[in-house]
């Protein structure tokens, strides 16, 4: 079998388009015009090409876009006072610092002082809470991005055993959530599961989240399953040139495509929905600021 490659840079133009015209409508019928504002810290080089590209496309979908670079020796009070200016400002929506942040400054106390209502990332306790709940609000970017292309591609999702392997706060606990929200069965594996490649092989829906690169093989994925492979891992490639690398996922796409009936690449997977997915959460945190009811075909 060799199954559907599942084209998220597509996906997410599709959903960039429905989002500018959301941007149209907010401006026209409520005069909002929904604002980003994308904090960088240093000078990763991954971390620069994410920034740029969400500043690019803030703008690209008609939003005002606010990039504030600061130098990787920024005292944390700094970024602090950044920040609380960010939150009182009216024509700020949504306020994003790009993770990682150096080590002297500490990230919990970067993502509390974000104002839950401007959270785009919903990494805030609060947001976190509501997420749990079910109530109104931001939804994780990358587990919002998997859900929408695993909605698109499956219809429905109750009654499916899902298994996500990995984790952490950014993907694996929230994705968790919204695997349940659609009536999913979830086992989440980390890595003490024992037989673990037993534990994927029960899987209808494999998210693979453990930041490993191509740990997860093609036979432990069961005939059909669909793969969603969040992993973003540069490995060296000698066949392209010395000291050249490539980008792979957490899963060995060639043997895991044998298997699967449906699977993210990396790139042009899960990757561009991340992107995409925090405009979607730009227009919610707008319209929710401005007492409106948010889109629903942009959240969860
Ligand atoms: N504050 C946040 N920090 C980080 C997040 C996040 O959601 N919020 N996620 C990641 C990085 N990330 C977004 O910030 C991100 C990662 C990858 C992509 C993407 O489009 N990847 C491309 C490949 C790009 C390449 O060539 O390197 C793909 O998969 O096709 C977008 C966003 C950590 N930090």
């Amino acid at each position: 079998m060799s199954a559907t490659v599942i084209d998220g840079k597509r996906f997410a133009e599709g959903l960039r388009g429905r989002i500018a015209d959301h941007v149209s409508r907010l401006k026209s019928d409520h005069g909002i015009t929904p604002g980003l504002a994308v904090v960088i810290v240093g000078h990763d080089p991954a971390s620069q090409v994410y920034v740029t590209n969400k500043a690019k496309q803030t703008a690209e979908v008609g939003m005002a876009s606010f990039k504030h670079e600061l130098s990787a020796e920024v005292p944390e009070g700094d970024l602090l006072e950044l920040i609380a200016r960010l939150n009182g400002d009216d024509t700020v929506h949504g306020i994003l610092v790009q993770m990682p942040v150096p080590d002297h400054i500490d990230a919990n106390k970067v993502i509390n002082a974000i104002a839950p209502s401007k959270d785009v990332d919903c990494f805030t306790p609060a947001n976190v809470g509501k997420l749990v709940i079910g109530l109104p609000g931001p939804v994780s970017c990358t587990p919002l991005g998997c859900l929408m292309l695993l909605r698109d591609q499956l219809g429905s999702l109750s009654g499916l055993n899902a298994v996500i392997v990995g984790r952490s706060n950014l993907v694996g606990k929230p994705m968790a959530q919204l695997l349940l929200r659609d009536n999913c069965t979830v086992t989440m594996a980390h890595s003490r599961t024992r037989d673990l490649s037993e534990v994927v092989h029960a899987a209808d829906i494999v998210i693979a989240a453990v930041g490993r690169p191509q740990m997860i093989k093609g036979d432990w994925i069961r005939p059909g399953a669909t793969v969603i492979d969040v992993g973003i891992n540069r490995i060296p490639a000698p066949e392209r040139g010395e000291g050249k690398t490539r980008l792979v996922g957490d899963v060995e796409f060639a043997s895991a495509s044998q298997a699967a009936g449906a699977i993210t690449p990396v790139p042009g997977g899960v990757g561009p929905m991340t992107i995409a997915c925090l405009l979607a959460n730009t227009i919610t945190t707008a319209s929710l600021i401005n007492g409106l009811v948010p889109p629903r075909d942009l959240t969860a």
